[in-house]
């Protein structure tokens, strides 16, 4: 179990994420949802020790993550995986060396074992036979499920997506989608997934956290978010323009920023 204690980030002045508790139940995928600028990315980022909380603490059982020492940090990381939104794949290395590199880092297997191990991975994601391609050679999609074989090269306990399907046609993010779901119930696999796609996020979650300007709006099985009577929660869900939720974020006056009064923003002259 992850568990987040009053963790609170803050950015200046802007207040990424208020002190908020969550729980990531161990074996389930958690989906983190809500709007732009919610706070997603900055809670998946804490929660995966890569950024440190202003304030709260980050539990993995019973060691804090934001204090525990860097040695004992990296041996948690090799248990961890990752993909990011823009797979973030090594430009100079052909796809069995992206895949291979965590094991290339982490480990002394001997190469044909890592071998079989990539093999495993790419036949996991439908690629294997694309070894020796470059990262440009790979369409968005092939990309994304590269990183994801990478992701799982070390068979890990936890994986963070941040992201996982945007910039994908329907079925390329379908595919992902659903190797996420699968890996995750075959392998016991902790996920805490990031996504704006509302219906992918519902349809693979055990558990899911919407958030509404750094906070917990609602959380729960999907079943009961799309029951909840929580007006931002259903302008969320159904993609509506109006409502609750709105769509500026600006905090002074439009017509005083035109009629650039004090305390506005001004060009420079
Ligand atoms: N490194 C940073 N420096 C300054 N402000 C930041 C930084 N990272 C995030 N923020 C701010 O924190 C708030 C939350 O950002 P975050 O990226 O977590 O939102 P998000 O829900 O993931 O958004 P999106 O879906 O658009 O990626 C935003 O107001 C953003 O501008």
């Amino acid at each position: 179990m992850i568990r987040g204690e009053a963790l609170c980030k803050r950015f200046g002045d802007v207040t990424a994420l208020n002190p908020t508790d969550i729980s990531i139940g161990t074996g389930k995928i958690t989906a983190i949802m809500g709007g732009s600028g919610s706070g997603k990315t900055t809670l998946l980022r804490l929660l995966a020790g890569l950024e440190k909380p202003t304030s709260g603490h980050v539990w993995y059982g019973d060691e804090d993550l934001c204090t525990m020492p860097v040695k004992r940090l990296y041996e948690l990381r090799e248990s961890m995986g990752m993909l990011f939104q823009y797979s973030a794949l090594l430009n100079s290395l052909n796809v069995y060396n992206n895949v291979a590199f965590p094991l290339h880092e982490h480990t002394e297997l001997a190469e044909e074992v890592i071998a079989t191990m990539v093999a495993m991975k790419l036949e996991q994601v439908g690629l294997r036979g694309f070894e020796k391609l470059m990262p440009s050679e790979l369409s968005g999609g092939m990309a994304k499920r590269v990183a994801f074989a990478r992701a799982m090269a070390m068979d890990p306990k936890i994986v963070f997506f941040d992201e996982p399907t945007s910039g994908l046609d329907p079925i390329s993010a379908g595919v992902i989608s659903t190797l996420i779901q699968e890996t995750s119930r075959k392998n016991r696999m902790t996920s805490v997934v990031v996504t704006h796609d509302v219906a992918a996020g519902l349809a693979i979650a055990d558990h899911v956290i919407l958030l509404w300007q750094g906070s917990i709006i609602a959380e729960g099985p999907p079943d009961a978010i799309r029951e909840s009577d929580d007006a931002r929660v259903q302008q969320f869900l159904q993609g509506r323009p109006d409502g609750p939720i709105p769509f500026s974020r600006s905090t002074t006056s439009y017509i005083d920023d035109l009629t650039h009064k004090p305390g506005t923003i001004r060009l420079e002259s």
